[in-house]
């Protein structure tokens, strides 16, 4: 049941509903967070169908709103303004700690027919019911309220996100919430963003007091060190922790409060003096060994340290993306419709949707996942994780991490995990078909939630990579025999690119011909393949398709006698011989993508099958 309910889907919602409608409250259909929202609503009396009283500030009375936040105005104005040119179809208000909005940004989104969301409206749970802004105000945390999860408000067409802004005192000083259509497939995504804009507001709050003192940056990724959610510590010269912001609070493990006063010392066993002079005038990167895990770290002398900017992540796609020239080249000569669904395939990766990639082994799944992944810039990580590579037990701390101590063996302060690896960058989950179904449960939820909680740890790490799935299975096969969840299939399969086996291809002649020449460019060589033999190459049935094709060219190739000009089957290896010469039967036919077997490669009844050999890719485990 918990299961389910972080699902959060529109059909789980509307069980939830049912049951609201027979008087029971489904707190297991629906997020913990919203669960307590409408049982707060139903307390206040508030049902689906209330007529809403809702009071909105004349001119005159939100002038004064805005004079008594002037603070909060000044602070957020500027990157709020900012942010919503990059979030076009997108809605942004600034509200007050008791959720009275003092100005909207970008479209002016209506729910309800008549009900207009802008400046000057109070969206208090006890009046509006359920909704992101007064939710985030309760709980004191982001939080993302899904279109139907507005309890007055079935059909409502939008979803929103909202995160509260906290001063260094921990007083509130206000909100932001960001509205979107409700179809939209990546929540998750705007979730981040608006916890970005909080993120580097606080920042900015924090400068403002501490930039005369020494600035500690602290998190667990080193990736992350430098942005928005990084941990602030202000240090004195006399090496006294002056103040924790409220994300070094969640690093460290420890309440703000109880680490002010403390020498910094106690926190990280290093000596204060000895801290400073590694970084005597400038910034420097250290590593911190702290109870609990290994965190990075930057010092920064006075007056060194600046806020992080906000970088937009997966923001709507441009209009036509370039999609990089390894792509282009990648699927220059494949036919058509093919090259077609590929290039769909990156565009869709490009506006932060997920690709699956299916096809039998030796297919190119990898090869177009990293192009796939070039085309949205090569400077970023490329982290491949093979599921079907690593015992049911490694997968889970190879995935999300572990704390230090997480288990027996476990690598002295901790590891970070392929997810974190891969942040900013591309992750490829190969293989998935063979992930272990409670481990696809896990995955579920980090690809929702877009944070991960490594093993034996207990701090959250955010998400922020495009995620590429490729597998020889069927998955949807899988899913209809119960071995692969349907909801992660969806999760993962926005765009199902089918790269066909080598033995359906037209005009395959013309192909092996082709990668002929492109080897024998590589090796330096000038070899034709004699007629006979690309006749022979193109009946055989290619079970290891393009890789077993390429061992089979390239063994010839480079076992060709110096003097040769052109490769017939006689200059082959007797096994090849052997091979081509038998032809293809109707036994030697490779099993089809849809056969479903126990072993994660399909073709064990193949005595001579290349693939069987063949390395693991470098990047993968
Ligand atoms: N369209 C293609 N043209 C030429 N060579 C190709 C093509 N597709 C793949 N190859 C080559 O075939 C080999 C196998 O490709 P790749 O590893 O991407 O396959 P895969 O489908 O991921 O295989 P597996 O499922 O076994 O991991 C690589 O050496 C790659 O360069």
């Amino acid at each position: 049941m918990t299961i389910r309910a972080a699902l959060r889907t529109p059909d789980v919602i509307r069980q939830a509903r049912e049951h609201l409608s027979r008087g029971q409250l489904p707190v297991d259909l629906l997020d913990a967070s919203i669960g307590r929202s409408w049982q707060r609503c139903l307390e206040h009396g508030l049902l689906p169908g209330t007529r809403l009283e809702l009071p909105r500030l004349d001119s005159g009375e939100l002038r004064l709103q805005r004079e008594a936040h002037r603070r909060l105005i000044e602070l957020a104005d500027p990157l709020v303004s900012r942010a919503v040119e990059d979030l076009r179809g997108c809605q942004l208000l600034l509200a007050t700690p008791d959720a009275t909005v003092l100005k909207s940004y970008g479209r002016d989104f209506v729910i309800d027919q008549r009900l207009r969301i802008g400046a000057g409206i109070n969206l208090d749970e006890r009046r509006f019911g359920t909704n992101a802004p007064a939710l985030a105000l309760i709980e004191e945390a982001p939080v993302l309220v899904k279109s139907c999860e507005h309890l007055l408000f079935p059909d409502n067409p939008v979803s929103c996100v909202a995160a509260p802004l906290f001063d260094l005192d921990g007083s509130c000083l206000g909100l932001i919430d960001l509205t979107f259509e409700a179809n939209h497939p990546r929540p998750e995504i705007f979730l981040r963003r608006v916890q970005q804009l909080t993120g580097a507001l606080g920042q900015r709050l924090f400068m403002h007091y501490y930039q005369q003192r020494w600035v500690l940056q602290v998190h667990a990724s080193l990736a992350e060190l430098d942005g928005v959610s990084c941990g602030l510590v202000a240090i004195s010269d006399t090496g006294f922790i002056l103040a924790v912001d409220s994300q070094a609070g969640r690093w460290l493990g420890q309440a703000a409060a109880s680490l002010t006063g403390q020498p910094v010392e106690a926190l990280f066993g290093s000596p204060w003096p000895a801290l400073q002079r590694q970084c005597e005038r400038q910034s420097a990167l250290l590593g911190l060994e702290l109870t609990g895990g290994r965190l990075f770290g930057r010092l920064n002398p006075p007056e060194q340290w600046q806020p992080a900017e906000v970088v937009p992540v997966a923001s709507p796609p441009p209009a036509a993306p370039r999609l990089g020239r390894q792509l282009d080249d990648l699927v220059a000569d494949w036919p058509p419709p093919l090259a077609r669904e590929a290039r769909r395939a990156a565009r869709a990766l490009a506006s932060g949707l997920p690709v699956l990639l299916q096809g039998d082994t030796g297919t190119g799944k990898e090869q177009l996942a990293r192009a796939l992944h070039a085309s949205l810039g090569e400077q970023r990580p490329f982290v491949a994780l093979n599921c079907a590579a690593l015992p049911e037990s490694l997968i889970e701390a190879e995935l999300f991490g572990y704390g230090e101590g997480a288990f027996t063996g476990a690598r002295k302060g901790g590891y970070g995990g392929r997810l974190v690896q891969a942040n900013g960058g591309t992750l490829l989950l190969d293989e998935i078909g063979d992930m272990p179904l409670a481990l696809q449960a896990r995955l579920l939820r980090v690809l929702q939630e877009r944070v991960v909680t490594p093993l034996g740890d207990h701090r959250e790490v955010p998400i922020d990579c495009e995620v590429i799935a490729a597998s020889h299975r069927d998955l949807e096969e899988r899913v209809a025999t119960g071995d692969f969840r349907e909801d992660l299939f969806y999760r993962l399969a926005a765009v199902v690119v089918e790269l066909p086996a080598l033995n359906e291809q037209d005009g395959l002649a013309a192909r092996i011909r082709e990668r002929w020449e492109a080897l024998c460019r590589a090796h330096g060589r000038d070899l034709t393949l004699d007629d006979a033999l690309v006749e022979r190459l193109a009946g055989y049935p290619w079970p290891g398709n393009w890789r077993e094709l390429e061992h089979c060219l390239e063994a010839a190739l480079v076992g060709a006698e110096p003097e040769r000009r052109e490769v017939g089957l006689e200059a082959l290896s007797p096994r090849w011989q052997r091979k081509l010469s038998a032809g293809a039967t109707a036994t030697d036919r490779p099993p089809a993508m849809s056969v479903t077997t126990d072993s994660p490669r399909s073709c064990a009844s193949w005595s001579a099958c290349i693939c069987c050999a063949r390395s693991t890719p470098t990047a993968a485990i």
